[in-house]
């Protein structure tokens, strides 16, 4: 299990999670739902260990979290001149894992020949999730995870998920499109303005989707697209 306790993230005046309290527990996927800039990426990234926070980031597991930690960005970088097939060879190196047999690790069949940053913007995502499996992390933190990839590719992608929950691992991931959480998690967390501001478990996520419809643009939309008609073109 990952304790996070008391997480506070600021950027100079900025504040941009505030007193973070969360339980990840093994074989559980948790859901972050939030609107652009509630602070989603920032929590993933302090998850990882890539930024610095207080509060404290508990882990009940052997060695250190950032060794069995797979952050997947919504957008993955890649180094230039880099082959898809290095770039997992570079992976399991990361871990350790030099016998990896890369060919056999490649569920989407990507071409593994070709230079990654050459790569669709789907085909780069699924790189990037196919290093992570590659790996054998235990905890998954999926920004994004099914954003830019096709319909086949949203299934592999769900049914992924599915398999680290049986396999027993930690998943945290965040999404706009609320079918895919509900698809997909167990619990979902609605960040606003850096706060959790509810939780709820799985068969309650309309909870959340009808709070953050309820914060649209509506009126304002209305009001923008009012007809004019003494207005001319
Ligand atoms: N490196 C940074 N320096 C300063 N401010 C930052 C930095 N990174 C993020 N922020 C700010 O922190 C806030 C939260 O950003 P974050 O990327 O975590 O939001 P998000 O929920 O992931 O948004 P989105 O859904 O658009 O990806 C925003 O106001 C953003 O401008």
């Amino acid at each position: 299990m990952i304790t996070i306790e008391a997480l506070n993230k600021s950027y100079g005046e900025h504040t941009v999670l505030q007193n973070i309290h969360l339980e990840l527990k093994r074989g559980e996927v948790n859901g972050i739902a939030g609107e652009n800039g509630a602070g989603k990426t920032t929590l993933f990234k302090c998850l990882a260990g890539l930024k610095k926070y207080t509060g404290t980031i508990r882990y009940e597991g052997s060695g250190l979290l950032k060794n069995v930690t797979g952050f997947l960005p919504a957008t993955p970088y890649f180094l230039s001149r880099l082959t898809g097939k290095e770039y997992l060879q570079l992976m399991a190196h990361a871990r350790g894992r030099y016998g990896t047999d890369i060919e056999a690790g490649n569920v989407f069949d990507l071409p593994l020949e070709e230079y990654a940053e050459n790569y669709s913007t789907g085909m780069q995502k699924k790189l990037a999730i196919t290093g992570l499996l590659i790996q054998q992390n235990e905890l998954f933190i999926l920004d994004e995870p099914f954003n830019g990839v096709d319909i086949h590719s949203n299934i592999i992608i769900r049914e992924i998920i599915a398999r680290l929950k049986q396999a027993n691992k930690i998943v945290v991931m965040s999404s706009h499109i609320f079918s895919t959480l509900n698809d997909s998690c167990d619990h979902l967390h609605h960040l606003k303005e850096g706060r959790i501001q509810k939780t709820v478990g799985k068969g309650r996520f309309e909870e959340i989707e009808t709070a953050m419809k309820g914060e649209g643009i509506g009126a304002r939309l209305d009001q923008l697209l009012a007809a004019d008609p003494s207005a001319t073109v």
